[in-house]
């Protein structure tokens, strides 16, 4: 069946061949949608030719692409609202927090975890998000990596193994001897628990002092790479570091955080094709500060917008709030901010058919309840998503 969008008073189609600029904007715009993809986009004016089998009418507000949250740890039970508490009375934070919730995660059944992911998926898919990637490493023991890849995998887009989060405290400092179970018999057990082929999933590891050093680190890379999963590093986000020149030498395809870049990791990044994704609720929930995203753009490093949505640094996935801080705080212009957390997000998980509305993309829309994308920065904190649509259908 197809759909006639209209009434759309500007459409971010994140493709230039079809609008002006790098987020290809088309004013008074129609989409027409096949099934769950898009068949058609472009002018009001020139829709008149196109057929429909049913047409909606948006009033006049503006399109983007449903949100794509390439960083998110969705799989824990638990919160961490007395650590916040403390660090906002002046605690540093520390990546040994991560415990807490590996405590409550392992105590927790399949039935409350899967349970609980399903309650934020809806959460965010009302707040816009249509693509979501999650992690596992909450668990970090074999059966609890193995299971959290399991849950992630029936319930998100994309899944990431992150048994290299932190040495849990079952291992006593054994750091070796824990990557020997990570990169061994934990791997394998991950893998087979998945439900389509490695290329589709992702490696990641905390390259960070207090979780694993540059050495370590690559060991883990080098680990996922060898069966075919596809490469990520949580790096330079408490302090200056290895993490993007790590991530950059193996061709990773994301390094996350970026809050402390000298100009030779910003030039490294604006050099290769390893997007940079920077988790701006995150840097205010830890009190760091902003990641330096103008000096990315200004570079021309690719760059991802994401919510890190997590119960110890960055309990939120909203994307609206994130977009309005990757301008507000990170220094990006509202067209860069919106493109980071859309086609920018599908950079950092290899996807080609999100992020983007053209002709056989994904019909996933995000109705602003606003004329324009400037808005969701202009009226920080306000109820802008109107309505959302995943492949095809509308969903809130
Ligand atoms: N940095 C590492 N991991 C998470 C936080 C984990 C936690 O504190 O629970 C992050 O991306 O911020
Ligand atoms: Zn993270």
């Amino acid at each position: 069946m197809t759909v006639l969008v209209q009434g759309i008073s500007q459409l971010v189609t994140n493709d230039p061949a079809l609008g002006e600029g790098p987020l290809g904007v088309v004013r008074d715009a129609a989409l027409v949608l096949d099934g769950e993809r898009v068949l058609w986009a472009g002018t009001a004016a020139s829709a008149s030719d196109v057929g429909a089998d049913e047409r909606v009418d948006v009033g006049g507000r503006a399109v983007l692409p449903g949100w794509v949250d390439s960083h998110t740890h969705l799989v824990f039970d638990g919160d961490r609202a007395a650590e916040f508490t403390a660090r906002m009375a002046g605690e540093a934070y520390e990546a040994g927090g991560i415990m807490t919730t590996v405590h409550a995660t392992r105590e927790a059944s399949d039935e409350q975890l899967t349970g609980l992911v399903q309650a934020r998926l809806a959460e965010m898919l009302r707040g816009g998000t249509t693509t979501v990637e999650t992690k596992t490493g909450y668990g970090l023991s074999f059966v609890d990596e193995v299971r959290s890849a399991r849950i992630a995998d029936a319930t998100c887009d994309v899944t990431t193994f992150l048994g290299a989060h932190l040495v849990p405290a079952d291992f006593a400092g054994d750091i070796d001897g824990y990557l020997d179970l990570v990169c061994g018999q934990m791997l394998d057990g991950v893998l087979a628990a998945l439900s389509g082929p490695p290329g589709g999933y992702f490696i990641d590891v905390f390259c960070e002092d207090g979780a694993f050093d540059e050495a370590r680190s690559r060991r883990v890379l080098a680990a996922g790479q060898r069966v075919g999963l596809g490469l990520k590093v949580h790096g330079n986000q408490l302090g200056y570091g290895p993490g993007v020149r790590l991530a950059v030498d193996a061709g990773a395809t994301s390094v996350d955080h970026c809050t402390y870049l000298t100009d030779e990791d910003i030039d490294l990044l604006a050099g290769s094709s390893t997007v940079a994704t920077l988790l701006p609720t995150c840097d205010l929930s830890t009190r760091q500060p902003a990641a330096p995203g103008r000096r990315l753009a200004d570079a021309g490093a690719t760059i991802a917008l994401a919510s890190n949505c997590n119960p110890g640094t960055s309990y939120t996935s909203s994307m609206n709030l994130v977009v309005a801080l990757g301008v507000l705080q990170c220094g990006l212009t509202a067209d860069e901010a919106v493109r980071a957390a859309t086609a920018g997000g599908a950079a950092a998980l290899g996807l080609t058919d999100v992020g983007v509305l053209r002709p056989g993309a994904f019909a996933d829309l995000h109705v602003l309840d606003a004329p324009s994308h400037d808005h969701l920065a202009y009226r920080v904190g306000m109820p802008l998503t109107h309505a959302v649509w995943r492949r095809g259908k509308q969903v809130a």
